[in-house]
C-alpha cells in the first residue's frame, strides 16, 4: 500500500489523520461489524469477520486509546461471528449502543414491550402486505430487521414494505432504522453517534477515527463532524460499495469494502 495520506478525499480528513498517526495512544478507533469488518453476505448469520480482523485489531489495540466496535448486532453475537473474544480492550458496543461486552462480560437493558408486540404481529402482517418470496425476518431478541437482500428485486420489495414496517413500528413505540436491503424495527433513544460521543468521552480519547458503510453510520459520522467542529482530529472512512452511496459522498476516505478496511487498520499499527 502506498502512503494512505495521498487517496484522502478532503484535507480536512488528511490532516486529522496525519494528527492520528502522530498520537495513536491517545485515538480512539470505531468500526462498525457488516460491511466493514464482516463481508456482506445473503444470510445474516452466516456473516463471519474477515479472516484477518481479530488479529489486525489485536495489534491495534495495545497502540491506541481504545478499540471499539459499534454495531446493530447484538454485542455478543458481533464477538462470536468476529472471532473477538480474545482481542484484549476491546469494547463492543451493540444494538447501536444499548449494549456493551467488554472482556467477556454483557450488559444488556429489557428490551421495550414493543418488541415482543412486533415479534407477535409481524410474520401477519408480512403475509398481508404479500411480502415477495426471500423476504425472511432476523429476531435480534432486542430488535426485528425484516430483510430483502434474497428477494429476486430486493428494492423494490424494501420499498413496499417501507411505509406498512413504518406504521406497525410506530404503534409499538419502536423506530424503523434503514440499512442495505433491510428495514430494522428497533427501541428508539439510542444511535451510532450518541454511542460513540459517549465512548469517547468515557475514554477520554484525543482524537477519533471512524469506519462504517451503511445509513445507519451516519449518525456516527455526524458525531465525528461535531467533534472535528471542537477540534478533535476526526476521520470518517467508509468502506465502500455500490449499494450505499450516502456515506462514500461524506467521507474522508473510502476504502475498499473490508479488505480495505483491514489494510488501512495494519497500515497504522504498523506505525
Ligand atoms: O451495524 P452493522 O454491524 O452494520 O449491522 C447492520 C445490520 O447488518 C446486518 O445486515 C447486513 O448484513 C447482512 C450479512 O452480511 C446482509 O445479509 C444484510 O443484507 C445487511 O443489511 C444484520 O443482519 C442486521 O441485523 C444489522 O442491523
Amino acid at each position: 500500500m502506498g502512503d494512505v495520506l495521498n487517496e484522502f478525499r478532503t484535507h480536512a480528513g488528511a490532516e486529522s489523520f496525519a494528527a492520528i498517526r502522530r498520537n495513536l495512544g491517545e485515538t480512539l478507533i470505531a468500526l462498525d461489524f457488516d460491511g466493514v469488518l464482516a463481508p456482506i453476505v445473503d444470510d445474516p448469520a452466516a456473516a463471519r469477520a474477515h479472516p484477518e480482523a481479530a488479529a489486525v485489531l489485536a495489534r491495534l489495540s495495545p497502540l491506541v486509546g481504545a478499540v471499539v466496535i459499534i454495531t446493530g448486532r447484538p454485542a455478543g453475537l458481533a464477538v462470536e461471528h468476529g472471532g473477538f473474544a480474545a482481542v484484549e480492550g476491546l469494547t463492543v458496543l451493540g444494538h447501536y449502543g444499548r449494549e456493551r461486552w467488554e472482556a467477556g462480560v454483557l450488559t444488556t437493558p429489557e428490551p421495550p414491550a414493543g418488541v415482543a408486540e412486533v415479534r407477535e404481529k409481524l410474520p401477519r402482517v408480512l403475509e398481508a402486505a404479500k411480502a415477495p418470496a426471500g423476504t425472511h425476518i432476523e429476531d435480534k431478541g432486542h430488535a426485528l430487521a425484516v430483510h430483502t437482500r434474497r428477494a429476486a428485486e430486493p428494492e423494490v420489495a424494501l420499498e413496499r414494505l417501507r411505509s406498512i414496517l413504518g406504521a406497525l413500528a410506530e404503534h409499538a413505540g419502536l423506530v424503523v432504522e434503514p440499512g442495505r436491503f433491510v428495514l430494522e424495527l428497533r427501541p428508539p433513544g439510542m444511535d451510532k453517534g450518541i454511542a460513540l460521543r459517549g465512548i469517547v468521552a468515557e475514554k477520554k480519547a484525543g482524537a477519533v477515527l471512524y469506519a462504517g458503510d451503511d445509513l445507519g453510520d451516519l449518525a456516527a459520522y455526524d458525531a465525528v463532524d461535531a467533534l472535528r467542529a471542537e477540534g478533535m482530529p476526526g476521520v470518517k472512512v467508509c468502506s465502500g460499495s455500490a449499494e450505499v452511496t450516502a456515506l462514500a459522498e461524506r467521507a474522508d476516505l473510502v476504502v475498499d469494502g473490508p479488505d480495505g478496511v483491514v489494510r488501512l487498520l495494519a497500515d497504522l499499527a504498523a506505525g
